[in-house]
């Protein structure tokens, strides 16, 4: 259930008179989803999503909601924030900030094969490409910095064998990020949490549903079709290297091993590269990039699992999954993708 902040019709149609959306057709709780409030409403204009944003604040939400805005602008197929009459993109609901943006078409794949991981794997670097001229600024919050004030509070509460994993793997990314490698490597916006739940996919007759204004993209071949990304509340500038080893990470995963499957992680990063060629730099550092994105979800998954917030809902995620990818793409012969 993810309704945390309800919202009745009437509270529904005054929030409304500060958009030009026309009449409410429908309006109905999402159920999935864990931190924000979100509802599908449907009016006399289109279909949108309307999110009532739970712990993120209102300073927070420009830098989300522009770069989702600049990308949809640039065909990147994203949640276009709507503007208000006022022009602003966000307002307060039930005191709470609050956005509608649009809806986009598909539900998650969440058993994807190789043709799934290549739409993803190009449109994600199409979306690198279309952020490179996005004006606003703001590091990824859940990257070596966040490692470091939070590891020293989840590593009393772990076992030997993986406080020295955490301890190792923060040594060895402190080493990496202050290299001379790492300071060339390019970046950019990144989405930073494009795992299979954050994107969507049409199948054969869904993809022409929706509501029109929202364009399909990718082959005929499985019927699938990219309906688009979305959840940007974790993005934040990067390398885009680590966005793309986070993606794979999740994509191209044997869920029982943690090894990444040969095909799928393939197919991956060769679509990203038919866009965005990798260079020398970032081939050489492939398996520091995997670690670095094991490393990032191991750390937040203990951290949720040992210090939840008092008002969590839902079980955390097992961060188990994420100690074994870190171990096998320490100890993988040549993660699929790389050079060396
Ligand atoms: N713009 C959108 N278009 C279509 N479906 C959406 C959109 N935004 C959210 N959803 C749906 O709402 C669900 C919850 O959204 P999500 O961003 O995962 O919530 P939370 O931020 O609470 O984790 C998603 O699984 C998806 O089905
Ligand atoms: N993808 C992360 C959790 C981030 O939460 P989300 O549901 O908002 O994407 C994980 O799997 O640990």
């Amino acid at each position: 259930m993810a309704v945390f902040t309800a919202v009745n019709d009437a509270q529904l149609e005054h929030w409304l008179t500060h958009y030009s959306l026309g009449k409410v057709l429908d309006f109905r709780g999402i159920a999935s989803g864990i931190e924000n409030s979100n509802f599908f409403l449907t009016t006399e204009r289109g279909e949108y999503v309307l999110t009532i944003f739970e712990k993120l604040s209102a300073g927070e939400l420009p830098f989300y909601l522009n770069l989702m805005r600049h990308l949809a602008a640039h065909q990147v197929p994203v949640p276009d924030p709507v503007l208000r009459d006022d022009g602003q993109l966000f307002g307060d609901l039930l005191g709470k900030p609050a956005t509608i943006v649009t809806k986009l078409a598909g539900r998650p794949q969440l058993a994807p094969d190789a043709h799934h991981c290549a739409e993803v794997g190009e449109m994600l670097a199409r979306m690198h490409l279309a952020g490179r001229d996005f004006e606003f600024s703001q590091p990824n919050l859940r990257s070596l910095s966040w490692w470091e004030e939070v590891v020293p509070e989840i590593e009393p509460m772990v076992d030997d064998e993986q406080r020295r994993l955490l301890l190792d793997e923060l040594a060895h990314q402190q080493a990496f990020f202050a290299s001379a490698d790492y300071a060339a490597l390019p970046g950019g916006p990144c989405h930073c949490d494009l795992f299979r739940d954050n994107v969507l996919f049409a199948h054969g007759d869904a993809a022409g549903s929706g509501d029109g204004a929202t364009g399909l993209l990718g082959s005929e071949a499985s019927g699938d079709r990219l309906g688009g990304f979305f959840d940007f509340y974790f993005a934040g500038c990067d390398k885009w290297l680590f966005d793309l080893a986070v993606t794979v990470n999740d994509w191209c995963v044997d869920l029982a091993s943690g090894a990444l499957d040969a095909r799928r992680a393939g197919e991956m990063v060769r679509a990203y590269q038919s866009v965005r060629p990798l260079s020398d730099a970032e081939n050489r550092h492939w398996r520091d990039m995997l670690r670095a994105g094991a490393f990032r979800f191991w750390v937040s998954r203990l951290y949720d699992f040992h210090k939840p917030r008092a008002a969590e809902m839902l079980k955390p995620h097992d961060p188990r999954h994420f100690e074994r990818i870190l171990v096998d793409r320490i100890g993988a012969p040549a993660p699929v993708g790389s050079a060396s």
